[in-house]
């Protein structure tokens, strides 16, 4: 009897010392923590939430843009699974527009049942020979000139890309270098007065290259850190036109050593690969620096992109989701085929 207490009262002696333990290393932790600083941490943690939450958020903006492409490509596979057949990925990106040839490249060797992972992989690889581009330290201006055919879409994009200059806290203008028609100098005037940039414009029919030359100036003397010029819808094939690109390009380097820092095609997303032959007619005139795709929300043919980035060998940079200042999104190659690939496979097990 004696030593049963004696016992218990040894276990409760060990208890209290593992017990002060663990309220010993709970204070260290806790001390360590407040010498690592619990606010920075928090703020960190804060941080990468917000990043996901920005993620997530660019992930479902493109998932309801690419609704159509995912309607036609669901025709072939409604049910999600864990493999799908050969055959039936190469339908679904037929389906989605992608060319022959690419599906060919992508495809090359894959088994007869086809996993996530394997599909994923051959897809971000289609955008790999597009060149990386540091878009840190750039010139300021920074100039860049927008072309493309009639109505793909340029004046809208010019507009979005000002609205978000401006929601990055970077002063922009704009120069209404399309001076073939009235009705294109107005709708950049309207935009710029929406958005409540400064534009610089000329009559209709006056030279481009001098609007684009007193744009950039102005942005120099004005301290402005974006330079976003205009041009007239052009053919491939109009050989007056392009000789008048040649010259804004040239002009601009006059302005500013270096400028056009970026020449950016638009391209429209509801002509699929068609589009593909402008861009490259453009590209060996000029020389293109990267690719902006509108009008995506409205067209089942998503899956161009991958045809336009691999043809081509250059980056999208955005892509157009709607009408509005706010539709546009930066383009990430993983987040699309994550997009598409979530709409026909089960989620991967972690
Ligand atoms: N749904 C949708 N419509 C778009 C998008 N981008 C442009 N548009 C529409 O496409 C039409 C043509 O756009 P514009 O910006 O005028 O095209 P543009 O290339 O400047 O045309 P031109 O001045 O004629 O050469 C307009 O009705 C735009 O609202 C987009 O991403 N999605």
């Amino acid at each position: 009897m004696f030593s049963f207490f004696k016992k218990k009262k040894e276990e409760n002696v060990e208890q209290t010392e593992v017990t002060k333990e663990i309220e010993t290393l709970e204070n260290s932790t806790l001390n360590d923590e407040a010498y690592a600083n619990p606010v920075e941490i928090k703020e960190e943690e804060n941080q990468n939430l917000e990043k996901q939450e920005i993620l997530e958020e660019k992930k479902s903006f493109l998932s309801r843009a690419l609704e159509k492409t995912f309607a036609s490509i669901k025709n072939v596979v409604p049910q999600k699974k864990e493999k799908i057949s050969f055959d039936d990925i190469e339908e679904l990106l037929i389906e989605a527009d992608m060319e022959y040839e690419i599906i060919e490249k992508a495809m090359n060797g894959l088994p007869d049942e086809i996993t996530r992972k394997q599909l994923r992989h051959r897809l971000v690889m289609l955008f790999e020979h597009a060149p990386k581009v540091d878009l840190s330290n750039l010139p300021k201006p920074f100039v860049r000139l927008i072309i493309g055919v009639n109505g793909a879409g340029k004046t809208t994009t010019i507009a979005k890309l000002a609205n978000k200059c401006k929601k990055e806290g970077k002063s922009v203008i704009l120069g209404a270098g399309d001076t073939f028609r009235a009705a294109a100098i107005e709708q950049l005037s309207t935009w710029a007065n929406k958005l409540d940039v400064p534009i610089i414009k000329t009559k209709q029919g006056h030279d481009s290259s001098a609007v684009a030359f007193d744009t950039i100036s102005a942005a120099i003397a004005r301290n402005i850190d974006n330079v976003i010029i205009d041009t007239a819808g052009r053919l491939q094939t109009q050989t007056n036109l392009n000789n008048e690109l040649k010259k804004i390009v040239k002009v601009c380097s006059k302005a500013m050593n270096d400028a056009p820092h970026q020449k950016l095609m638009i391209l429209d997303g509801t002509q699929g690969n068609t589009a593909i032959a402008q861009a490259k007619a453009f590209n060996e005139m000029i020389g293109i620096d990267g690719i902006i795709v509108t009008k995506l929300d409205g067209t089942a043919k998503g899956g161009a992109l991958f045809s336009i980035s691999n043809q081509l060998e250059l980056p999208i940079f955005y892509v157009g989701i709607g009408e509005k200042q706010d539709d546009l999104i930066e383009f990430s190659p993983e987040n699309f085929v994550d997009s598409l690939l979530d709409e026909i496979y089960t989620p991967e097990e972690k």
